[in-house]
């Protein structure tokens, strides 16, 4: 991708001697450095210096696809199943400084899709993750990232929670799972969504498969969305768009105008949006969509209780 191109060597760490199946529990990242050595993987999950030195991990499979996944933010930022050709797109005002989530790739939204109480879009995006678990399993890599409360996230919403994020990349597609766990003793609830860029040519792109489905359109006035129902076959980006999607299909396929038919397909994630800033981003608002699976409606769980939802992007 265009925005996150350096990597030291140096400072890349090899997730050892991929068997078939390896797992790697609770490997942390700051050990990963600690120990960094020269060897770079070409295929599994390594750990390397990105953009503002934050860490990154680059998953390779053995068929020539490849990720990226900043652990600030648990933020995928890059997939490409050619080279060269990302099918991901990061803003040009995307700063790697942790003084904001990272604007691009896939963001979480949680615990709060917003507008609403807490900042926009949730804390979830500019935390750093953990590495969980790393495994590969017949030449694609998977990787599974942890999210846990800490006093930064409890000074806004004071639960306990665990969030897993499972990522993984295949030949052509790139799947997560996300795992989100009450583990505090009182009840919580919560709303979400993968707030994922699509690098596209805006005025040719286009979304099928949400015909029929309840709108919510956030244009005007997000916080008094315009309810309506989507009439066309082929939803297109012809000026400013952010516009919710209810009760959205199990799949959708984006037309990025770039030559390429993107299939976003999801267990759980009950809905969509579309979004596009138009001219509140002139500089790059012609380079890419937003489409992204939601759940917008409150969930609530109860101690011990876990809801989980699956998002499988692939090409043909
Ligand atoms: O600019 P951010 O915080 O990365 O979020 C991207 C956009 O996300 C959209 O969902 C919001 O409606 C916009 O207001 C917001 O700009």
């Amino acid at each position: 991708m265009a925005m996150v191109s350096t990597t030291s060597s140096l400072a890349t760490v090899t997730l050892p001697n991929y068997r078939r199946v390896n797992r790697y529990k609770r490997f942390r990242v700051a050990m990963a450095f600690a120990s960094a050595g020269k060897e770079t993987a070409s295929v599994g999950v390594s750990v390397t210096e990105g953009e503002g030195k934050l860490p990154k991990l680059v998953l390779t499979s053995a068929h020539g696809s490849e990720a990226e996944i900043y652990l600030y933010g648990g933020c995928i930022t890059s997939w490409k199943v050619a080279k060269d050709k990302d099918l991901l797109f990061v803003r040009p005002d995307a700063v790697f400084n942790k003084k904001k989530p990272i604007s691009g790739g896939i963001p979480h939204c949680f615990p709060q899709f917003g507008p609403g109480p807490m900042q926009q879009h949730g804390f979830a995006r500019n935390m750093d993750w953990s590495v969980a678990e790393s495994q590969s399993e017949d030449g694609n890599p998977i990787v599974t990232l942890e999210l846990k409360d800490d006093p930064y996230s409890r000074s806004m919403w004071d639960f306990s929670f665990q969030a897993l994020y499972k990522i993984n990349l295949r030949e052509k597609s790139l799947s997560t799972e996300l795992v989100i766990s009450n583990t505090d003793t009182k009840p919580f609830s919560f709303n979400t969504a993968l707030h994922t860029y699509f690098r596209a040519s805006v005025t040719a792109a286009s979304v099928r498969g949400l015909n029929g489905c309840k709108t919510l359109n956030k244009d005007p006035d997000p916080k008094n969305p315009l309810e309506g129902k989507e009439e066309r076959g082929i939803v297109t980006f012809p000026g400013f768009v952010d516009c919710i999607y209810l009760d959205a299909p199990a799949e959708v396929i984006l037309d990025n105008g770039l030559g390429d038919s993107i299939s976003i397909q999801n267990t759980n994630w009950s809905d969509a949006v579309l979004w596009n800033p138009y001219l509140q981003m002139e500089a790059c608002y012609k380079d890419f969509v937003c489409v992204e699976n939601a759940k917008i409606g409150n969930l609530q769980l109860e101690p011990q209780q876990s809801w989980v939802a699956k998002q499988i992007l692939s090409i043909a």
